[in-house]
This record gives C-alpha cells, structure tokens and sequence, in this order.
C-alpha cells in the first residue's frame, strides 16, 4: 500500500487555457460564508461544537486563529480534516489584540464570543474584499439595543456589555446579513429572547438558527420577523452541527460548466439554495435540475433574445450579490443584451469591469453598480488579477471560455473564499495549471 503525501504549494497565480466542454460530478466544499457565522456561535454558547463540513479557505483559517488568541479551545480531530471542535477556553484578563481582525469582514462575528468571555470587545475595522464601503452601524445599533455601549475612532470599535433585557425587540432598516447574525449570535451571549424585524433569511442567517435550535434554542422564521429564545433548561455536553455547502462555489461551478457547454453535477450543496441562479439559467436556455443535495447543469442551446435580468437582492428568495460576478462572466457567451446590477457591493463591478475588458469584453458600464452585456462576444487570453474573492472566480470562468492562454494572479484573494476551486474546475476536465511561487 502507498501512502499519498498531499503536498500543498503556495500558488499565486494559475493559467487557464481554452477548455472542452466541462464534464463529471464535483463536490463543493462547507460555504465560507456559513461557517465563520457558526464558528461565531459555536464560542458564543459556551458548550462543545464538534463544526463539520468547515473549509480550508484562508477566511476560516484566519477565523479560527483568532478565536484561539480569544482563548476558545479549536481541537482539529485527526480522522475528520474537515472538522474542528470549539470549546469554551480559559480566558486571560486581558482583552487580545486582533490585528489579524483587520483582514476579514467577518471579524464583526467576534463581538458576541469576546463580550462573552471579556465582557467587551475591541477590534479593529473589518477588512475583506475592497468592494466599495461596508457600514457596520446597524450592527452597532443592534449591540446598543440589547444596552451595550459602542465607542468607535479611526482604528477601530469598542463594544462594552451593557444588562439586556429579557426581551430585546430590533427592527432592520434593511435585511443585512452581518447585522441579523450579530442579533442572533448577541442573544446567545445575552440568553434572553430576541425578536428581530425584517431579518435577513439568506441561508448563512437561517443555518445559524438551525443550529442554535439542535442546541436547544428555540428558533422561528419568517419573511417579518425571526424570534429567539433560551433553552428551558441549561443543556449540556457537545452538540454537533455541519456547514452547509457553499453555494456560491456551485453557482461558480454551474457557470463555469455552462460556460463551456458542458454537462456537470454538482453536489453537497442544498439545490434550494442556488433556485435563483437555477431559474436565470434556464430561462436563458440552459437547463439546471435542482435536487435536495445537488444541481446538475445540462448541456443547453442559449435562446437568442432571452435576455439576463441579475439584480443582486437582500430579500428572501432574492439573487445573491455573490453570484453575480459568475453570472456576468457567463454572459459573454451567452446571445442577447444581459443586465446586471448589484448596488449591496457597489465595488464589484468597478473590480471585475476593467479585468474582464483585458480578455477584450466590452461591457457597458451604466452605472458603478449597473451594466449590460452583449453576447456572445469573442474573448482572448491575457494576464488579469483576481481583485476580490467573487472577480477571482468570475475570471476562471471567463478564462474557460477566452480564446489562448489566461494567466490568472491575486489568486490569495481567491482562496480567502474557496480551499481550491482551480482543482475543483480540473476534475471537470478544465487546463488549469498552478504556477507555484
Ligand atoms: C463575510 C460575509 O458573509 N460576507 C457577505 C456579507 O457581507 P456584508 O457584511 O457586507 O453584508 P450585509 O448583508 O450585512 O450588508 C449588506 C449591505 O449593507 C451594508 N451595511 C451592512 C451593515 C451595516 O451596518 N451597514 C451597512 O452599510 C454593507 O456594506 C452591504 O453593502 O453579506 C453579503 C450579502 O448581503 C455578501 O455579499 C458577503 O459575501
Ligand atoms: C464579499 C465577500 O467576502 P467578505 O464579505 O468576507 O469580504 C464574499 O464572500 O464574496
């Protein structure tokens, strides 16, 4: 018997050449987006988490990291590579510094384990991708709901635990994700009963609630309001929760099959996650079944004259803002005028634009958050940056479909999101080498 030594190499930059039709069955990892919301919640409780289904995406790495100098235990279970336990730790007097908080958006998660364990936290700005400004205020307006008091300067924010009431009612002004989550996951810290209007319901939100409610919580949700409230009694022992698949990086690999008119399924991901895409999909010609745990892309025959309409959406059931950049990638091959629009990230477009114009795509900027493409257009290799997570994945999926050579570099932006989608794209049959550093 052999043994085989996984190497990993660090790669900052791949090429892509012209593919055949993609073609096989691939999995896609744990969701990125879920899991650092989980691991959030997993130190909040205060009991053992035994997380499975957490990818090695650079973000959760870096997320983990940061709960240990929080003093959470993460013990990586050496039969399960793709598990790790958080247990409640032994927590210092004194606050950690988290620099390292400064690269994630994510790192607003923090707030609720450190005021469980410090009884305030100090962070600095949250990073991630630079897609134009990402507020935090109606996360700050939520902690001084539950009466915390938030103090903030140019370097970064306090938060100082306040008594909540046994009740805390908030009402969004819209269905931010980060704000909803930081509700939920301060109700944990608080054990009191939360009622939360115009709540975002995107799956990250709702697999929080899922998993509170395996820990005993008592959790509904509707497109109104989400409620919340303590388990009777005071659960003990570890409870177990799994990452949902990312769909995300199904809906890129959905793009990146269609792209090449191939055939492909994909599974480990709730189908319902990814109907919105689905629908576009088939309504531009390709044909997507959407099973409970997979979407399987069938070759299609584009209609001419089916136009996309993308607009990115917080409301239930509403398109994703992460799976527009795929989707506008996809486009250029696609016959017809396509329109896109996502005004939640109003960066993106101002990233992806001017990379996709290197593999000569003529897009219309309507706006910095609107535009509209033409297709099908005739693409050619070149060297383009992966600027952010959803621009890095958008270019493979271009890069499929160019004419030549691609050299794809900034690929650290893509793997904050994705462990590796370039070997995922290859066991469909795509030519992605990885050039090592
Ligand atoms: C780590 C993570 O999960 N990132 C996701 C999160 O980002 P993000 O945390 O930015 O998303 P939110 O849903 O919370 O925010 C939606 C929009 O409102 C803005 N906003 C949000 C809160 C606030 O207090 N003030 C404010 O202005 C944000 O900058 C963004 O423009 O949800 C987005 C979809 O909604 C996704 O595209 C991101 O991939
Ligand atoms: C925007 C994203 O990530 P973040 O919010 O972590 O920057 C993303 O996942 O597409």
């Amino acid at each position: 018997m052999s043994l085989e030594v996984t190497r990993v190499t660090s790669v900052g930059t791949v090429t892509v050449r012209p593919a055949r039709p993609l073609s096989g069955t691939v999995r896609a990892d744990g969701s990125k987006n879920a899991a650092l919301p989980l691991l959030a919640a997993a130190a909040s409780l205060r009991r053992g988490v035994h997380l499975s289904g957490v990818p090695a995406s650079t973000d959760v790495s870096r997320m983990l990291t940061l709960l240990e100098r929080c003093g959470y235990r993460v013990v990586h279970p050496v039969t399960e590579p793709a598990a790790v336990v958080v247990l409640p730790g032994a927590h210092s007097r004194e606050l950690p510094v988290l620099a390292d908080a400064a690269r994630i958006r994510a790192s607003y998660y923090l707030v609720p384990p450190l005021l469980s364990a410090f009884g305030k936290a100090s962070l600095p700005w949250p990073g991630g991708c630079q897609i134009g400004d990402r507020g935090m205020e109606q996360h700050f307006k939520v902690y001084e709901q539950f009466g915390d008091t938030v103090l903030f300067d140019d370097a970064g924010y306090q938060v100082i635990a306040g008594s909540s009431a046994s009740l805390v009612a908030v009402n969004l002004p819209f269905r931010s994700r980060g704000a909803s989550i930081a509700a939920i996951l301060r109700t944990v810290v608080g054990n009191c009963r939360l009622e939360l209007g115009n709540p975002n319901l995107s799956p990250e939100t709702t697999s929080v609630l899922a998993a509170l409610q395996a820990a005993g919580w008592q959790a509904h949700a509707s497109e109104d309001k989400i409620t919340l409230a303590p388990p009777p009694g005071a659960p003990a022992g570890t409870v177990s929760w799994t990452v949902p698949g990312d769909k995300v990086e199904a809906g890129t690999l959905a793009c990146a099959i269609a792209a090449t008119g191939g055939t492909g399924r994909i599974e480990g991901v709730n189908g319902s996650d990814l109907r919105a895409l689905a629908q576009l999909l088939d309504w531009t010609g390709i044909p997507v079944t959407v099973a409970a745990d997979a979407v399987t892309v069938h070759q299609g025959r584009p209609i001419s004259g089916r136009p996309l309409r993308a607009v990115a959406s917080l409301a239930p059931d509403g398109l994703d803002a992460d799976f527009e950049p795929a989707l506008i990638a996809l486009a250029l091959g696609l016959p017809g005028t396509h329109l896109f629009a996502d005004s939640i990230n109003p960066g993106r477009h101002g990233n992806l634009l001017p990379q996709l114009a290197q593999l000569g795509a003529r897009i219309d900027a309507l706006s910095p958050t609107q535009c509209r493409v033409t297709g099908p257009q005739w693409l050619t290799g070149a060297q383009v940056n992966a600027t952010d997570i959803r621009a890095g994945s958008a270019l493979l999926v271009a890069a499929l479909a160019a004419h030549g050579t691609t050299t794809v570099t900034g690929l650290d932006q893509l793997r904050r999101g994705h462990a590796n989608l370039p070997a995922k794209l290859r066991s469909l049959g795509a030519d992605i080498t990885e050039v090592p550093r």
